[in-house]
């Protein structure tokens, strides 16, 4: 299937637009096909989806680990995978069917910094360790950082692509946050130019360097409450 790109992903993308575009392609066939993106959605899927979670590089340094929770189809995962070979990536997504796409996509797009990781965000720490998390519509923010934040370095941070509603959503969370860990957070918008409107971005950075303990899976008890530590 071939979709037209808007001028704008060629500037975005440079040297890796014919990734990205297969990567577009694979989305409009084998993703609708397989009931991981809706059919109405692949008009929109270069402007509303690739380069909507494209953009996101803006806010990502140089060289460092990312952990996308929830990829699904992919985004924004394998489009920051693509656009930026210097990120080792880790996408986590629980779904046997969606794993599978995610490591195909993977495979054929030559993706040597992306790697699969099939299980739930909460259960990956330990495991996983970032110096930032992507999101986009995965869960409300409060619950998404519960996930995120025990996986992030000092310094690193949580990036929840969110909607118009981003400011009210930290504003009803924010309490939550800094009791979850120390941090700070604040609403940004990245891809001034590139795309419109630009994307709204919850930004949460950890100011400590480890998580406050919550219980690792090995920890829990089948029944998921903490084992204790023998007092003595
Ligand atoms: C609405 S989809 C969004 C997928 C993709 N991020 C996007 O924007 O198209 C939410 C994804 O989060 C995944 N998910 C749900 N709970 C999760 C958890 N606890 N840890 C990691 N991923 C989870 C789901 O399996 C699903 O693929």
């Amino acid at each position: 299937m071939e979709l037209s790109a808007p001028d704008g992903a060629r500037t975005l993308f440079g040297e890796r637009f014919a990734t990205a575009a297969r990567y577009t392609e694979l989305l409009a066939v084998a993703g609708v096909e397989r009931g991981l993106i809706g059919p109405r959605e692949v008009p929109r899927l270069w402007d509303r989806h690739v380069m909507n979670c494209a953009v996101v590089e803006e806010a990502i340094p140089a060289g460092v680990d990312v952990v996308d929770i929830g990829s699904g189809a992919g985004l924004p995962g394998v489009v920051l995978g693509i656009l930026r070979p210097d990120l080792s990536i880790t996408l986590v997504e629980p779904l046997l069917r969606r794993t599978v796409f995610l490591r195909e996509c993977v495979a054929e797009l030559g993706l040597d910094n992306v790697v699969v990781h099939r299980g739930r965000a909460e259960d990956a720490r330990g495991e996983i360790t970032a110096d930032i998390a992507t999101a986009r519509a995965v869960a409300p923010l409060t619950r998404l950082a519960g996930w995120a934040l025990p996986l992030l370095r000092k310094d690193g941070s949580l990036l929840a692509l969110k909607g118009e509603q981003a400011a009210a959503e930290l504003a009803a969370a924010r309490k939550d946050l800094s009791k979850q860990r120390p941090c700070v957070a604040e609403v940004i918008r990245v891809g001034h130019g590139k795309v419109d409107p630009a994307t709204t971005v919850v930004r949460v950075t950890v100011t400590t360097g480890s998580a406050q303990a919550a219980p690792t899976k090995s920890q829990r008890t089948p029944g998921g409450r903490a084992k204790r530590g023998r007092k003595r």
